[in-house]
């Protein structure tokens, strides 16, 4: 079967470690030094049930409440992360402006999204509880995961699972199941 392409935007508030889940993901380190982001594009290739995706990961600049939604980010992509850290709940705050204005923009009432809580090796700092990232992901039928950038905890199962919404929405896998029938 041909590789099937598919663009995912990372979006949050600045600072929540949206470069260094790209990163970690596609390179496989952890950079502790901060650089405000503009715009990078990586890619990796995953395969999930004998199909290969070509994901092209848009690591996008930190978006606080004012922000309006970037148009580039509202077509031509299949999914999304939306990432807060679990030390801010002023990041907890503009990951759910974001994603009214996701809605907003594409005129749709679900979007393939993963949710995601990052930073959880500061969990003396806690603000958010997993319950109440999970309970957001639950009012917008997404994923809710919850990861460590800088321990590589769960950081790929975030593509894997987008990858596999973006297909339930497209039709191509039964929620039921949950296997490709492509
Ligand atoms: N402890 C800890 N620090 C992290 C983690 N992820 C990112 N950081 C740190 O948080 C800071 C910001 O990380 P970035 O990945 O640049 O954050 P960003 O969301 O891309 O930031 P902007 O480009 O400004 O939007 C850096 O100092 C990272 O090293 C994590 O999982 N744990």
């Amino acid at each position: 079967m041909p590789p099937k392409q598919r663009k995912i935007a990372i979006m949050g508030y600045r600072s929540v470690g949206k470069s260094s889940l790209s990163i970690q993901f596609v390179e496989g380190q952890f950079v502790d030094s901060y650089d405000p982001t503009i715009e990078n594009i990586f890619t990796k290739t995953i395969r999930i049930n004998s199909q290969d995706y070509e994901l092209k990961v848009v690591d996008t600049a930190g978006h606080d409440e004012y922000s309006i939604f970037p148009s580039q980010y509202s077509i031509n992509v299949h999914g999304y992360v939306l990432v807060y850290s679990i030390t801010s709940l002023k990041s907890f705050e503009v990951v759910k402006t974001i994603h009214e204005k996701l809605l907003d923009i594409t005129g749709k009432s679900h979007v393939p999204v993963v949710l995601v809580g990052n930073k959880t090796d500061l969990h003396m700092e806690r603000t958010i509880t997993a319950d109440e990232g999970k309970r957001l992901a639950d009012e917008w039928r997404a994923i809710f995961l919850e990861t460590s950038a800088k321990q590589n905890a769960s950081v790929s199962d975030i593509f894997q699972l987008l990858v596999t919404e973006i297909e339930k929405a497209d039709g191509n896998i039964s929620e039921k199941s949950n296997c490709s029938i492509s």
